[in-house]
């Protein structure tokens, strides 16, 4: 059972978001990223941040999976407060509750496509082989069934996302955050790929895919976008 469900049984939202702030300190000037964002994002949904460059997106995505924490705020995801969180805490919690996908999909060259699908079991410390069965699944749910044993060089660019959206997915994670995920894809194979993401949010209800874009078009397959202007998010 998820964390999000409150103790009278409703579903708290699976991000909850206040004043979030970040500041970086430049020289002897300070950057405010992120200036007073207050968000509440249920399972089940399929969300886009848009914005121009330098608002505060990738920021924002950054502490949604405990790679950055703000400068001030409250941020709880999946039940999980992430303001004052240790480096293994944190680390733990991007393991086991985040599912990551990159613009250029970083997979590793010289494993085949199940074994970089299982390889956040094994960075878990769990076995490669036995996450087998379920990374071979997931390959099925991707659509690349016959693929399963050819490495990245042998896959297209779509094929090569759809194995790093398998990935995302091997530890069950609660949140999906995608930057740019179809960023270096052509707009066919990224409409599948945006189709996909869809498709993995409906499904679960106990589950949220973030996804950062520049695209107009992959911003309005989402459910919900959320712009980020100057730190702030507008409607
Ligand atoms: N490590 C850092 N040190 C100093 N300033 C930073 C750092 N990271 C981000 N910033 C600044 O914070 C602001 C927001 O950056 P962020 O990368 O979140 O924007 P973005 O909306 O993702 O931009 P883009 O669309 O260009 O990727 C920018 O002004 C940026 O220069």
């Amino acid at each position: 059972m998820s964390a999000n469900i409150t103790p009278h049984g409703e579903r708290a939202p699976l991000v909850h978001a206040r004043n979030l702030v970040r500041e970086y300190a430049f020289g002897d000037t300070t950057v405010r990223a992120l200036d007073g964002v207050d968000l509440d994002l249920p399972g089940g949904r399929f969300v886009s941040i848009v914005g121009p460059s330098g608002a505060g997106k990738s920021t924002l995505l950054h502490i949604l999976g405990a790679l950055d924490q703000p400068t001030s705020g409250e941020i709880v995801v999946d039940g999980v407060p992430l303001t004052g969180l240790g480096d293994a805490q944190a680390s733990e919690f991007r393991r086991r509750r985040v599912g990551f996908i990159f613009q250029f999909f970083n997979l590793v060259p010289t494993m085949s496509a199940w074994e970089n699908v299982a390889l956040p079991r094994l960075l878990d410390n769990q076995s490669l082989r036995k996450a087998k069965p379920e990374a071979v699944a997931l390959l099925e749910r991707v659509g690349l069934h016959d693929r399963v044993d050819h490495r990245p060089n042998e896959l297209s660019g779509g094929q090569m996302q759809r194995v790093a959206i398998a990935r995302s997915l091997i530890m069950d994670p609660a949140i999906v955050l995608a930057d740019e995920p179809t960023g270096n894809l052509d707009s066919r194979t990224g409409a599948a790929v945006l189709e996909l993401l869809a498709t993995l949010a409906h499904d679960r209800p106990d589950r949220l895919v973030v996804m950062v874009t520049h695209d107009a078009t992959a911003a309005a397959a989402t459910d919900q976008v959320i712009t980020v202007r100057d730190g702030r998010v507008v409607i």
